[in-house]
């Protein structure tokens, strides 16, 4: 066992709203994970969790083995935002800016950088597809296109372990197929663990090696083999009302 990311007993309220409760949760180094629930399940406050932006009221996280009040090395994880392919056609940044953003956060757009990051973007750009698009305003690209840029800007410093939001929302479905495929790339070539929210249930358990189905408590997390033959009581507990608004893409 090698945990990467590690819950045990988190509770999260805002206010006197509880979104999270009791949540032991474990992801595996390796690992593969889609998380999934209805809306307003808690799903982007536990990966705020995860990423350090809030703090549990109850529990403890752990990140690489470590408390994650110790953790430093936040370089390790990748992450792309709900909102990451919201930008507006005139964004002055080109993919090649954009992704180099992933080795100095917001300097990223000032600083220089040596000859050894240049090859890091470039070498990120190329393995999402997008080299013909290097010098390309991020604005003037394709949902599908910007999506992958965020991706190469979240794996450009190498991190051992990618969080994805809803990454896959507005994007056409040729995009989604090839992104998928890029994911199942990096997961194998680069040994990249990877925990991703997705509302496309379907699409997501033919990809992944671990679901979990969470709705303030954690209703499943296992394989997605096991997910799929119980898959109607398990969606019936953790959706109740919400299951019409369960998406099927086949
Ligand atoms: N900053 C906040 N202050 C107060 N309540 C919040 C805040 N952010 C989220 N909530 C509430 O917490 C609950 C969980 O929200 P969260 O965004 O974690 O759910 P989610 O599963 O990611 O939803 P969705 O699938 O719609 O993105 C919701 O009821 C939401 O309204």
């Amino acid at each position: 066992m090698n945990p990467i990311i590690e819950c045990k007993h988190v509770d999260f309220h805002y206010g006197p709203n509880q979104v999270l409760q009791d949540i032991s949760f474990i992801v595996e180094a390796g690992d593969y994970v889609g998380l999934v629930g209805p809306n307003g399940s808690g799903k982007s406050t536990l990966l705020s969790i995860i990423l350090g932006l809030i703090k549990p009221q109850q529990g403890e996280v752990f990140l690489f083995g470590q408390p994650i009040s110790m953790f430093k090395d936040w370089r390790q994880i990748g992450y792309v935002s709900q909102k990451a392919n919201s930008f507006n056609s005139g964004f002055p940044a080109t993919v090649f800016e954009v992704v180099s953003m992933g080795l100095y956060g917001k300097l990223g757009l000032f600083r220089r950088p040596s000859k050894a990051d240049k090859e890091m973007v470039v070498e990120a750009i190329e393995q999402v597809g997008l080299t013909a698009f290097t010098d390309r305003n991020i604005g003037k690209l394709s949902g599908g296109q910007q999506q992958r840029a965020f991706i190469a800007r979240a794996i450009v410093a190498k991190p051992r372990l990618l969080i994805l939001d809803e990454p896959t929302v507005g994007v056409d479905t040729e995009s989604v197929d090839r992104f998928y495929q890029l994911l199942a790339r990096l997961h194998e070539q680069y040994e990249l663990t990877l925990l991703m929210v997705s509302h496309d249930i379907g699409m997501m358990t033919r990809h992944v090696t671990q679901v979990a189905c969470l709705n303030k408590r954690i209703y499943f997390h296992g394989e997605p083999s096991e997910f799929q033959e119980k898959q109607d009581q398990i969606l019936a507990k953790a959706y109740g009302a919400h299951m019409n608004l369960i998406e099927h893409h086949h």
